[in-house]
């Protein structure tokens, strides 16, 4: 899927192949235990050991250097301009197709961030509190167009990340339930000034216009980026996890008579491959072609994903 790609004779990245980037953990400081391995498993079991350490390690100590250097570039700045200017969280977006595993990332980012003794406090949003609520979609026929970017309230988010920037204290996200399928009228996140903050979501490296506006924006989700990464995958095997996840979904969230999926936990196996099949290509699909795939080459850093999730090659921008 290489379209609306310009074919670039000087790549703006580096690329590592899985064991060349594995050797570069060679002196990581924080080496993690078993007993610690397990806990990040609660992230999601089917990591493995090898793939932490071959990749995420690496990964988390590359984002340190990034962070590190922000950090020391604000105490120098303070010192020039002889302030005392509260240090801003270094914000780190995360891209990628729906079920491609961006949640994951993020976790698993997130966890291992947290161990470095200059920035312990991470926190992770998801752009999915950024939605509007279903009875606005639904008023604008956009409920097929969940995750496209007019079904999100862009300059909330916007305002929210300016916020953030600003080192506010106590800044206010939205909260959504993958449970109900909307967002919760009555939740709120607090991100209260960490030192590092994780935002997760399809949408947060789009700088089109939404099809309800008639402008361009002047200010784009990313400008609040100090590193951006997308997680990238063959669609025919995103698909195949989209469908894999719903199947499991059926046999446990979907259960629940509260969940906004309930119907599907009564459907055969074959209906509910179907089912998961036609949302796949009429909404995530669709979405991941035009709006969110173009959006690859924006990052500073990809994560290329083999068919059974581990990362198989990592293409850095150059600095
Ligand atoms: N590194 C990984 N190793 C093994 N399985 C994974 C990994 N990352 C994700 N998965 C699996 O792939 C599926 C999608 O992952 P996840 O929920 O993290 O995706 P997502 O991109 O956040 O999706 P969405 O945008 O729909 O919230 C899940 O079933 C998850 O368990
Ligand atoms: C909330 C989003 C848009 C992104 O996480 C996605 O999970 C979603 O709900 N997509 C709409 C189609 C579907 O139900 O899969």
């Amino acid at each position: 899927m290489e379209q609306n790609q310009p074919n670039l004779e000087h790549s703006p990245f580096i690329t590592y192949v899985r064991d060349e980037w594995a050797e570069l953990s060679g002196n990581i400081k924080v080496p993690i235990t078993r007993e610690e391995f397990e806990a990040l498993k609660g992230i999601n079991e089917n990591i493995s050991l090898e793939e932490v350490s071959k990749i995420y390690l690496p990964l988390s100590r590359l984002l340190n250097l990034y962070v590190t250097e922000k950090q020391s570039l604000h105490r120098e700045t303070n010192q020039f301009f002889q302030r005392n200017h509260r240090k801003v969280p270094f914000v780190i977006g995360i891209a990628g197709s729906v079920a491609v595993g961006k949640s994951t990332t993020a976790r698993l980012i997130q966890t291992l961030l947290s161990r470095w003794p200059n920035h312990p406090k991470v926190d992770l949003v998801t752009t999915d509190g950024f939605l509007y609520p279903n009875q606005i979609l639904k008023e604008r026929n956009l409920m097929n167009r969940k995750g496209f970017p007019e079904s999100y309230r862009t300059g909330k988010l916007i305002q929210f990340l300016a916020k953030i920037k600003a080192g506010a204290a106590r800044v206010e996200a939205p909260v959504y339930s993958h449970l109900y399928y909307d967002v919760l009228p009555s939740k709120k996140q607090i991100v209260d000034r960490p030192d590092v903050l994780i935002v997760e979501g399809i949408n947060v490296l789009q700088v089109g216009k939404s099809k309800n506006s008639r402008h361009i924006p002047s200010v784009f989700v990313s400008d609040f980026f100090d590193f951006s990464i997308y997680v990238d995958a063959d669609e025919t095997d995103i698909q195949r996890w989209y469908v894999e996840r719903f199947m499991i979904l059926r046999e446990t969230a979907f259960k629940n008579p509260n969940s906004y999926f309930h119907r599907y936990s009564q459907l055969t196996d074959e209906q509910a491959v179907g089912k998961a099949t036609e949302i796949w290509n009429e909404i995530n699909r669709k979405n991941l072609v035009e709006n969110i795939y173009p959006t690859k080459n924006r990052a500073d850093l990809i994560l290329q994903k083999g068919k059974d999730h581990s990362v198989s090659r990592i293409k850095l921008r150059r600095v």
